[in-house]
């Protein structure tokens, strides 16, 4: 089995109901009923009724007890999403009228659904972007209390009968943090090598990378990354970690003997951590375009309940997946 066939597999033994807020791009109608016809979940799917129930038709679908439609322009939970919404942001000086007209958007709509228990998850951002995707969830979803930060991830499952032996790979922060400080760094580590051991099930070991290792380039962005390492091991002593470092050294068992000596993780790493979302995006991209990895993500940890974004190149399979992700942290979750 391929780790993908296993994370649905996984999901499939305790599916959940995910609510997806682009009803109307068929890769989320086709995704859906992949992943019901999987036993993986129930999906509500948002959007205009007639074109959500065209696309439906579209895909051959006459009628499904695990797929449902909400939409919210009559949809009876749209005053009750209304009220909440402004109930939540009315801090901030909305007016009810606003959080009326907020409450017809359907991210707002699907990530209010979450928060208020009609849905354990939500899956968007094939059609909208990840800013407006992820601000859906940060301003309805909410940060978990314990959690220092919201950021994200992709698992980067690689092509099977990779030469380095691996299946996969977690890389943060590819999809949310711009710019983070050496706090936030060390907390988007930390926070990326408990989704791989919860997702994947193996010991994270995690690369703090930069263009410099272990002292070899001198720049204050190798500093800001070497000392993020040295926040991460303090904090998390039993962690396998180790930074800064070059991808190939934290990659490549040979290139990680000779350039990082002795390090717990160099050669050898699973988890990899980029320096800014400059590196992180344009990484991912080239490792899924070039590298033929299957990135799914990007998947956002540190929430209140789980809301997952898509990159707006996904394919039909990268939705069913990320469905799949998003019923194990609902899992996860409940404990
Ligand atoms: C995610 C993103 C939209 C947040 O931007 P922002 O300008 O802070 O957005 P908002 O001000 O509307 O933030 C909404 C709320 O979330 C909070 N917030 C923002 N980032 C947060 C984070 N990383 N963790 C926790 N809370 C966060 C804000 O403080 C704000 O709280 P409040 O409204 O209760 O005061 C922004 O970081 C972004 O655009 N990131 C890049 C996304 C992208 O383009 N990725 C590339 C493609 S994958
Ligand atoms: C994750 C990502 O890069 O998203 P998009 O391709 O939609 O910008």
């Amino acid at each position: 089995m391929t780790v993908l066939q296993e994370l649905r597999a996984r999901a499939a033994s305790k599916p959940a109901h995910i609510v997806m807020s682009e009803g109307h791009d068929p890769r989320i109608v086709a995704g859906a009923l992949e992943a019901t016809m999987a036993g993986i979940a129930r999906i509500t799917l948002v959007g205009t009724r007639a074109t959500v129930e065209e696309r439906l038709h579209q895909a051959g679908v006459t009628g499904s007890d695990d797929i449902t439609i909400q939409d919210p322009a009559t949809s009876d939970l749209t005053d009750e999403v209304a009220r909440s919404f402004y109930e939540l942001r009315k801090h901030k000086g909305i007016r009810e009228d606003y959080a009326a007209e907020q409450a017809r958007d359907p991210l707002v709509f699907a990530a209010m659904m979450v928060r208020n228990g009609h849905a354990d998850g939500t899956v968007g951002g094939a059609i909208h972007t990840t800013s407006d995707t992820v601000r859906a969830a940060l301003q309805c979803i909410g940060k978990a209390p314990e959690a220092p930060l919201v950021s994200s991830f992709f698992l980067m499952a690689l092509p099977d009968g990779h030469s380095s032996g691996r299946r996969a790979l977690t890389f943060g922060d590819c999809g949310l943090v711009i710019d983070p400080d050496t706090e936030e760094l060390a907390a988007i580590a930390a926070a990326s090598a408990n989704s791989h051991r919860q997702l994947l099930g193996e010991e994270p070991k995690v690369a703090l990378l930069s263009f410099s290792t272990m002292g070899s380039a001198k720049h204050p962005s190798v500093t800001k990354v070497a000392e993020a390492a040295r926040l991460l091991k303090e904090r998390h002593p039993k962690l396998a970690s180790d930074g800064e470092m070059q991808f190939d050294a934290a990659f490549v068992p040979s290139v990680g003997a000779s350039k990082a000596p002795g390090s717990p993780v160099a050669g050898h790493a699973n988890v990899m951590i980029f320096p800014n979302l400059d590196a992180g995006n344009i990484g991912y991209k080239i490792a899924q375009r070039i590298g033929g990895a299957q990135a799914i993500g990007p998947i956002l940890q540190g929430l209140n309940k789980p809301a997952n974004d898509l990159s707006r190149g996904c394919n039909i399979t990268d939705v069913t997946n990320m469905i799949a992700v998003t019923v194990l942290q609902a899992a996860a979750d409940d404990g």
